[in-house]
Parts: structure tokens; C-alpha cells; sequence
């Protein structure tokens, strides 16, 4: 039997959901807030089309099948970074080689996970009690203040530990990219949609009952037989669910905390750093963490042969307090932490392009949610089941990948696909 089904959110998880709900013979029906889809997917195109560059998601791996099918089927392949595979991880400031550092205290961190199960704590006393020395937890607190975009002791280790669990690839998160914008991913998945896709229709309030769903924006209502709410918890949490769904829901979702990213990519003629000179060494440079300050790093963003780019992530605290700044100000302080690492050739770009997700109104600002110290620590588990006629899908409840595409689209199908069982049992 055909179902209504109302989808909250045009992001990639809500674009994916609404597609397999037509491959299951359904009719959903898409409500997004914003005036463009693609949530944290968001690509600018020069007017020729020959140019773009992600202000939002943009690498991923082979691994991650779905968007690497979904790239196919919008008409485009996967390129690989531009870094080589010897490039280096320094520390800025006083340039050094810091790589070891880093993967060491991985294994460490997976070896504690046994203990943090018994018994949660914040991700900070987690990495406190590894056996190395205090600057080289500077490194490893600033690399997860870009990573988590929150201040790590706001964030559960036990949480944090659980969602590296489901990140199933061998490979690491940075070696390809599609070669066309990724926005085009979201309109070959809103293609059949057509007039089922309602925009600026941002959600207020949910309303279930033994009938079906009514759910409502400032202006309209829609009544379905059920709803699959794709944003993410932290913004899912603001709106206004029926007394029985907030009971079976609220604790959930408010056991995430939202994030802050600024994200700026500078372009040059020549990727310079793959030849400079690091503690009396040449060597090509693939990434920079920054200790101060804190929460930054730098990546080469670079598609291999076509461009030559770097990336800074700004995270967490430090993002917040430059969103306060003019853009001129935060743009400035920016390139002379860049110019501090890769010398004055950094300020050779030939553009620039800077986009904020300091918790953003719909999309909840950084990569993703994260699981908040002192609440549930699988959260997900409650928002991936069904219940009265609704769910969640957003990148964060995926099983595999959370935080990144590949996530939400994973998330999103399975929604749909959990959401149309639940349905029947309720009919039969
Ligand atoms: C700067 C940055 C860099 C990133 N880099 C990468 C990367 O390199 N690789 C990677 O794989 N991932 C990356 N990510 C993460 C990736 O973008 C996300 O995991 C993914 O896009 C999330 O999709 P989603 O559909 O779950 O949520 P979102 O993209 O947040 O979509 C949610 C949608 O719901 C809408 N919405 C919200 N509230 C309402 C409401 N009340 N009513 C109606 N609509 C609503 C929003 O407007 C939005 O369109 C990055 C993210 C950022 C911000």
C-alpha cells in the first residue's frame, strides 16, 4: 500500500530518504527550511562551470559506496587529493613533524575504551590520562577541537570512542573528492521529486496519533502517515513534538551538543608545499595542527593535476569567537596563521572563499552533532527506532560513516526503510 510520508530536511539524508521512499512505491513529501537544498553541502560554481569550490563537505573515500555510486550516476568520478602519499603532519608555530605523535596515541585512546564504558567521562580526562608528554596533549586537544568542532570536554568519550567505532574504513577520510560540485548530487537526488520538494517551509511542530502524522511549518500543515525528521538532533530538538513522541525522544536528543566551523580555502598557481623546508628537510606537507590556537588545522585540498588549494578548518571555541569579528578582521588573522606555517608564499593566493557553520540555525553547525558528557551515550540507537508513525535520519544516527555524506545517505535510506516496516505492523 502507498504511503505519505512527510520528509524534514532537503540535506543528503533527507534527499536520500525521499528517493528510496519512491523506490518503495511511496509518496513523500519534502519540507526544507532554507532556500536551497543540500544542508551542509554546499558548492559555489564560477558562471562558466568550469570552477567550483566546497564551502562545506568535500573529501571522502572509495570506501564510502554510496556517494561514490551517486557521483557515478550524477555523471561524475572520483579524483584523489592532491597531497602525495609521503606528505607530512607539522605542528605549527616552530614548524615540526608531529605524525608519530599522533597515530600512537590512537591506539591508546582504543585501549581505554574498555574502562570508559563502565563508566563515561569527558573526552578531556580521557586524553589527560594518556602517557605522553603535556605538548603533545596540546596537539591532541586542538586536533579534536577542529575534529569535533565542540570543546572536547563538553563531548562523552564514551560517545566520541562509539562513533570512531563506526567509521569501518581502512583507508584514511582524505584521499579523494568528486571532480564536480557536490551540490549537483543533490539535485540528481531531488530530480524526481519535482513538485513533492516544498522549500523555505521550515518545521515548528510534529503532531502524531494512531491516524497519521500532521506536521507543521509557520503557514502550512501536511498530514501523512508518517514522518522521517533528516536534520540534525541538535536542531531536531527545537521542534515541538506530541507529549508521547517527546517522551519516547527528548532525552535523546538533547544528548547531543552542536558545534562551530569556519571553513576557508585559499587558491594558488602552484602547491608550494609540496617542497618545503621542515626542521632542515625538504618535504611535502599534507597537514598543520595548530596549538595556538587552538582548534585549527590546515589540510591540502588540492584535486591532484587540476588545482592547487588549502583548506583551514577553524573549530570550537576559536570559531566562535571569530565569528564575533567583521569578515575582513577573521580573514586577516586567518592568512597570518597560514603565512606562519607555510611562509610568505601563503599569501600568494589568486582567491579565496570563507564560509561559517558556527552553530547554524538548521544545519547545527560544524561537521556534525556530537554526544554531550553526562547524557546517553548511544542516543542514536533511541532516534534510528520508530515510533508512532516517526523517526529520525540525520548523518549522525548512521550505523557506518557518521558525520560525513556517506553517513547521511546511509542514514536516511535505512529511516525510510524502518519507517514503511513500522507502518505496516501498525496496519496489520
Ligand atoms: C565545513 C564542513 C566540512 C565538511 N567536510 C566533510 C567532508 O569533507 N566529507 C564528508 O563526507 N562530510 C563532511 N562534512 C559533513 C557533511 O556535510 C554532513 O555529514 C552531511 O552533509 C550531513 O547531512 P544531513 O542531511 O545529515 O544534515 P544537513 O546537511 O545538516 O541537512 C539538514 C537539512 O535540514 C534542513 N532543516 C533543518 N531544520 C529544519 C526544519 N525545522 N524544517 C525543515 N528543514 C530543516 C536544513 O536546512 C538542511 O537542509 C562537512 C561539514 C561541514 C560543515
Amino acid at each position: 500500500m502507498s504511503k505519505k510520508i512527510i520528509v524534514v530536511g532537503a540535506g543528503f539524508s533527507g534527499l536520500a530518504a525521499a528517493h528510496a521512499l519512491l523506490e518503495m512505491g511511496c509518496e513523500p513529501i519534502v519540507l526544507e527550511a532554507d532556500s536551497r537544498i543540500g544542508g551542509k553541502v554546499k558548492s559555489e560554481v564560477s558562471d562558466d562551470g568550469e570552477r567550483f569550490v566546497e564551502r562545506g563537505a568535500q573529501i571522502i573515500n572509495p570506501d564510502m559506496t554510496d556517494i561514490v555510486q551517486l557521483a557515478v550516476k550524477a555523471g561524475f568520478s572520483l579524483i584523489r587529493t592532491g597531497v602525495s602519499d609521503d606528505g607530512l603532519l607539522i605542528q605549527a608555530s616552530e614548524p615540526k613533524v608531529i605524525e608519530e605523535q599522533v597515530e600512537d596515541h590512537e591506539e591508546q585512546l582504543e585501549y581505554m575504551q574498555i574502562e570508559t564504558e563502565r563508566d563515561d567521562i569527558p573526552l578531556t580526562d580521557l586524553y589527560k590520562r594518556l602517557d605522553i608528554k603535556e605538548k603533545e596533549k596540546r596537539v591532541i586537544s586542538s586536533m579534536y577541537g577542529e575534529e569535533l568542532n565542540v570543546e572536547p570536554h563538553l563531548v562523552s568519550a564514551a560517545g566520541f570512542l562509539s562513533m570512531n567505532d563506526r567509521y569501518p574504513s581502512e583507508k584514511e577520510d582524505t584521499t579523494h573528492q568528486v571532480n564536480g560540485p557536490l551540490t549537483k548530487l543533490a539535485e540528481h537526488l531531488a530530480a524526481p521529486l519535482k513538485d513533492a520538494l516544498h522549500m523555505e517551509q521550515a518545521v515548528t511542530e510534529i503532531n502524531t496519533s494512531v491516524g497519521g502524522v500532521s506536521v507543521s511549518t509557520e503557514s502550512n500543515t501536511w498530514d501523512a502517515d508518517g514522518v522521517i525528521i533528516a536534520v540534525p538532533p541538535t536542531v531536531a530538538a527545537r521542534i515541538k513534538l506530541s507529549e508521547l513522541a517527546a517522551k519516547q525522544y527528548e532525552e535523546a536528543l538533547h544528548s547531543y551538543v552542536n558545534g562551530s566551523i569556519i571553513k576557508i580555502t585559499w587558491e594558488y598557481n602552484e602547491a608550494f608545499w609540496t617542497q618545503m623546508e621542515v626542521e632542515g628537510e625538504e618535504t611535502s606537507v599534507a597537514e598543520v595542527i595548530y596549538t595556538n590556537p587552538d582548534g585549527v588545522n590546515v589540510i591540502d585540498s588540492s584535486m591532484r593535476g587540476k588545482n592547487a588549494r588549502l583548506t583551514m578548518f577553524i573549530g570550537a571555541a576559536t570559531a566562535e569567537s571569530m565569528a564575533t569579528e567583521e569578515e575582513d578582521r577573521m580573514l586577516e588573522e586567518a592568512e597570518s596563521w597560514l603565512t606562519e606555517a607555510f611562509g610568505e608564499a601563503a599569501a600568494s593566493y589568486t582567491s579565496r572563499t570563507a564560509e561559517s557553520w558556527v552553530h547554524h540555525p538548521f544545519c547545527g553547525g560544524g561537521y556534525g552533532d556530537s554526544i554531550r558528557y553526562g547524557h546517553m551515550i548511544k542516543p542514536y540507537m533511541i532516534l534510528r527506532e520508530p515510533h508512532e508513525g516517526m523517526v529520525f535520519a540525520s548523518s549522525e544516527l548512521a550505523e557506518t560513516y557518521p558525520h560525513f555524506m556517506e553517513g547521511a545517505l546511509r542514514a536516511g535510506r535505512a529511516a525510510a526503510g524502518r519507517l514503511i516496516v513500522h507502518l505496516q505492523e501498525r496496519t496489520t
